[in-house]
């Protein structure tokens, strides 16, 4: 489902961007005490100034973690708020894979009462703590070449992000294009990546806070179907919607 209405919203919307929700109750400036209300209220003031601009919306859900019982009920009813009033896809940044068992209540939370239409996934337990999600019908998204510096630990030694890639592919093959994989803006190796990659949609964070190179992202990935994530670069600007139609237009004048 996340790759149909993506493509449908990126048409309509002429937009690669995905605006991340990280939504940190700490650098919320509005003045309300109720957290809840706090987070809910900032997010749908979010989504108003920028759905028409956007193909996909993704929420960390560290940060409504971090606010409790009441950031938790803050995520569940963005999710509901978008999915009332947009066709635009979400994302659930939850980075949540484990043996069978504990990985399938995961995905009976994320997809079954959340309804996400994709799902970030750390492949490092393998493919067991995947398939749950995929037996759901759900989008995931597998953590291929993230873009912290400390991917320099594991992920790009041995070349691991390339078995990532060819395990990542297997799966979007057995089941249907329902894998897309996570590449961080701040590397060099899409086009190692590409030459891997048949059809996977990229998800691409890391420009802008972190310091990814939009132009060389775009030249490497223009072949492909591509989202770029911003989340502090949008949400905590002074003005989001002007932040989120400059990012769309130096996305599609770079391509
Ligand atoms: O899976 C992700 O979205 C992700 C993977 C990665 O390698 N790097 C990365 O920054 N992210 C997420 O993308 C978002 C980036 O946020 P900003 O740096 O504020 O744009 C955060 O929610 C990160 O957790």
């Amino acid at each position: 489902m996340f790759y149909k209405k993506y493509l449908k919203i990126k048409e309509k919307n002429n937009s690669h961007v995905c605006v991340g929700l990280d939504s940190d109750y700490k650098k919320i400036s509005n003045e309300e005490k109720d957290l809840y209300k706090r987070i809910y209220d900032f997010n749908k003031d979010i989504v108003e100034k920028t759905n028409k601009h956007v193909c996909c919306y993704k929420l960390n859900s560290a940060f409504y973690e971090k606010a409790g019982v009441e950031g938790m009920k803050a995520m569940e009813d963005t999710v509901n708020y978008i999915k009332e009033n947009t066709e635009i896809p979400i994302i659930l940044d939850v980075k949540r894979s484990d043996i069978l068992n504990t990985a399938k209540a995961y995905a009976d939370y994320f997809v079954d009462k959340l309804q996400a239409d994709s799902v970030t996934l750390n492949p490092l337990m393998g493919r067991d703590s995947i398939t749950p999600y995929l037996e759901k019908k759900v989008h995931v998204f597998i953590l291929v070449l993230t873009s912290n510096p400390s991917a320099s630990d594991f992920i790009m030694k041995n070349d691991l992000y390339i078995d990532l890639t060819n395990f990542s592919q297997v799966l979007n093959k057995e089941f249907e294009n329902q894998v897309g994989i996570v590449v961080g803006a701040t590397n060099d190796k899409f086009k190692e990546i590409n030459k891997i990659n048949e059809n996977m949609i990229y998800l691409i964070p890391g420009i802008g806070a972190q310091g990814g190179d939009l132009k060389k992202v775009l030249e490497q990935v223009k072949d492909k179907e591509f989202v770029i994530n911003s989340s502090r670069g949008v949400i905590f600007s002074e003005d989001p919607k002007k932040s989120v139609i400059e990012l769309k237009n130096n996305i599609n004048g770079g391509l």
